[in-house]
């Protein structure tokens, strides 16, 4: 595991250029022990969750995620150690004052069943003494942010809603009062899979429009690299398997136990964080449906292509034949061909490779707005985007996380970083 800490996390694209409103948190040394015979339900735990990045707690059953996340806000009380919030020590605070301060999300929303949507989501900016005004009106907003129609479902009670639209609103209440921290424990766990990724994409967009600081307590490890900047691996007694970025905890897990608690298919898995934006895009011969065959043949032989692509007046793909079928063809398509080997490039490189090994180029057209094309990719270029991303080379550290209880913090003062100290002094 690297051992030193890094910037804000910026894996997976998200919220580049946005302002992080988010802040840092430190878990410094914290233990939970529940009983006194027991071993500690979490074990001298240093965690660094760097500000605006979305850090996801993975391991098996009763490793300690759920205790570890509710130390934050201190709905567990440390044995040990301290948690320390944008630079304060909060392990004294008054608890209830500190979890105003942060939004906290649980399976199926947690809402309450006798109060309306509004009621439940205007929760919080109430205790704050709010008027009714702005309450009334964070809350169309925040129904807004998570896709539901303030108009259909502020006086809505709890029951009234699926499972997903609960979750909505227990998000919207979590961000009520904007909190810079949002905790959230297995947050899409009791809703059905197609909701879920929907939730999925829905969360990893609202929070690159907030960059808040979020912990997400998991026990998908789909989910763990899908929605994370950096993904923790724990084993029993919250000890640190892994602390890292998605990619790097499956293309080149720690030990065995991340190993293996990844499970097969990791490079698989890898193909779903890359994005066709990130791949480079080749050229293809393009022509008009006005155009002879001929011509088009030509245009390719010229440049040495083995297929042509017709294009609408807006610039949109209409068919792609290759030289063969050009030699036979009359005329060149005027009709938009179905089945066109097409991907966004928004899409994964897990949807763009679907698409090419179903096409007959072997190859996908990549579509932008309004689905004017914008470029050709091949397996080629795909792979060796594939390879750069596990390279990791440009990839920043990763935060601190470790259980040694030999350490301790240093804190830079011109740049916040932090850098571990064992005992015997002198970074490392
Ligand atoms: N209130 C409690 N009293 C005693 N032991 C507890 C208490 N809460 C949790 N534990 C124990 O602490 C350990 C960690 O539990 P925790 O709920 O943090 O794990 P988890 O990783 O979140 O598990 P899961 O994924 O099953 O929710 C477990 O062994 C659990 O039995």
């Amino acid at each position: 595991m690297s051992s030193q800490a890094s910037a804000e996390g910026q894996q997976n694209g998200q919220g580049a250029g946005q302002e992080v409103t988010g802040v840092p948190i430190l878990l410094d040394g914290v233990t939970k022990q529940y009983g006194s015979k027991s071993a500690p339900a979490v074990d001298h735990l240093t965690l660094e969750i760097p500000a605006g990045s979305t850090v996801m707690f993975v391991g098996p059953s009763g490793c300690g995620k759920t205790t570890t996340m509710k130390m934050i806000n201190r709905l567990i009380e440390p044995t040990e150690g301290s948690i320390v919030i944008d630079g304060e020590d909060v392990t004294t605070m008054n608890g209830d004052e500190l979890r105003r301060r942060m939004g906290y999300v649980i399976q199926a929303g947690g809402l309450f069943p006798h109060m309306t949507v509004a009621a439940n989501i205007g929760m919080v900016p109430k205790m704050l003494g709010w008027d009714k005004q702005r309450i009334a009106s964070r809350v169309d907003e925040l129904l807004e942010l998570v896709s539901l129609d303030p108009g259909q479902y502020r006086d809505r009670y709890p029951k009234q809603l699926s499972g997903g639209q609960q979750q909505r609103v227990g998000v919207a209440r979590a961000l009520a009062a904007d909190p810079p921290v949002l905790l959230m424990d297995e947050p899409f766990g009791a809703v059905d899979p197609i909701t879920r990724q929907r939730l999925q994409e829905e969360m990893i967009s609202i929070q690159q429009e907030l960059k808040k600081t979020i912990v997400i307590v998991t026990h998908d490890i789909d989910e763990a690299v899908k929605l994370g900047d950096w993904v923790v691996v724990f084993d029993e007694g919250a000890h640190i398997q892994q602390y890292d970025s998605p990619e790097r905890i499956l293309s080149d897990p720690a030990n065995d136990f991340v190993a293996d608690f990844v499970g097969r298919g990791a490079g698989l898995k890898t193909l779903g964080l890359a994005r066709v934006h990130e791949v480079p895009r080749m050229e293809a011969v393009v022509v008009t449906p006005e155009q002879t065959p001929a011509e088009a043949l030509r245009q390719a032989e010229e440049s040495g292509h083995g297929h042509v692509l017709v294009l609408d007046k807006q610039q949109r793909p209409i068919a792609w034949p290759s030289v063969e079928q050009l030699r036979r063809a009359e005329k060149l398509p005027h009709i938009h061909e179905e089945n066109l080997p097409v991907v966004g490039t928004g899409a994964t490189l897990e949807d763009a490779l679907d698409t090419m090994l179903v096409s007959r180029a072997g190859a996908a057209l990549v579509v932008g707005a309004r689905g004017r094309f914008e470029g050709v990719v091949d397996l080629d270029t795909v792979m060796e985007t594939l390879r750069d991303r596990r390279a990791g080379e440009n990839q920043p550290k990763a935060p601190v996380g470790t259980n040694d209880e030999d350490i301790t913090l240093e804190r830079s003062p011109e740049t916040g970083e932090i850098t571990i100290v064992p005992s015997g002094g002198g970074a490392r």
